[in-house]
């Protein structure tokens, strides 16, 4: 039976001949008995990788056990993956660009796209939640109304935060003609507008009393609202994909942080 490393080392800082000439047992040897530390001899740091004890410590990353060896594998499978489904979506959202300019094979539907754009642009939205503000009467439209426009300028600043991160540039095939954009609107990922709608979407089917087809309509929009961003050439469609997960979340992070006139009474005295 193999003696376990703790008791070899136990038994070769007893005897020092027997433990130089046992076979891969040296470097205990050398680490109780000898004055050179086992790292400073290469011999001794080769041999060292036999040792479960030291072989952690003194290997550098490419000598290292097996499974480590599958873990360094594992990047270039997936950073190949990672690439294909890049080189994918830029394929497809070309192709789907079929309204980014005038003289596409969808060219005539432009002025429509350029309409769904502005229905999901943030200066509406948020122009219109302050007038709701301005107009509700009650205490609980003015709760509602107040975390929409919570949650409008929390999609903005997060939605910027990522485009700065990730710096992913817009397709080739847009033409950068989109009214009021901040400097980060300069990259497209993810899609503000696909972020926006699935969290607006997702916070009226939450907080309003709609009738069955009103809220139909407005997950369509939503929808619509991303492919829009694709046709247009705006966006790939891993931006949009992204986007609707970002706003949907974005959602449950406005229900986490609601702000309640119990929590936050200085906004509701206003
Ligand atoms: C100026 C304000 C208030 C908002 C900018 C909204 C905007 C232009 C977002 C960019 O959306 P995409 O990332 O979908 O192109």
């Amino acid at each position: 039976m193999m003696p376990s490393p703790r008791t070899t080392r136990a038994t070769v800082g007893n005897s020092t001949s027997s433990a130089t000439t046992s076979n891969g047992k040296f470097e205990f040897s050398s680490l109780v008995n000898s004055r050179t530390p086992l790292s400073d001899s290469p011999s001794a740091r080769l041999r060292a990788s036999e040792s479960p004890v030291r072989r952690k410590d003194s290997l550098t990353s490419q000598q290292v056990l097996p499974e480590e060896d599958c873990m360094k594998l594992n990047p270039s499978f997936l950073g190949i993956a990672f690439r294909s489904l890049l080189a994918i979506d830029l394929w497809l959202s070309k192709r789907f660009g079929v309204c980014a300019e005038e003289h596409c094979s969808w060219g005539s539907a432009r002025p429509l796209m350029k309409l769904i754009e502005v229905s999901g642009h943030g200066i509406p939205w948020i122009a219109g939640t302050l007038y709701c503000l301005y107009k509700s009467d009650s205490l609980a439209a003015q709760e509602v109304v107040l975390n929409l426009l919570f949650a409008l300028i929390l999609d903005l600043i997060l939605v910027g935060l990522v485009k700065g991160a990730v710096k992913r540039r817009r397709p080739t095939h847009n033409r950068m003609d989109m009214f009021a954009t901040f400097s980060v609107d300069k990259y497209s990922f993810p899609s503000g507008h696909a972020t926006r709608a699935a969290m607006v979407s997702r916070f009226l089917l939450n907080h309003l009393v709609l009738a069955i087809p009103v809220r139909v309509l407005l997950m369509l929009w939503a929808v619509i609202v991303g492919f829009s961003r694709v046709m247009l050439g705006r966006h790939n469609i891993t931006d949009v994909a992204f986007g609707f997960l970002m706003g949907y979340m974005q959602y449950s992070l406005v229900e986490y942080l609601w702000l309640s006139p119990s929590t936050v009474p200085a906004l509701f005295s206003l």
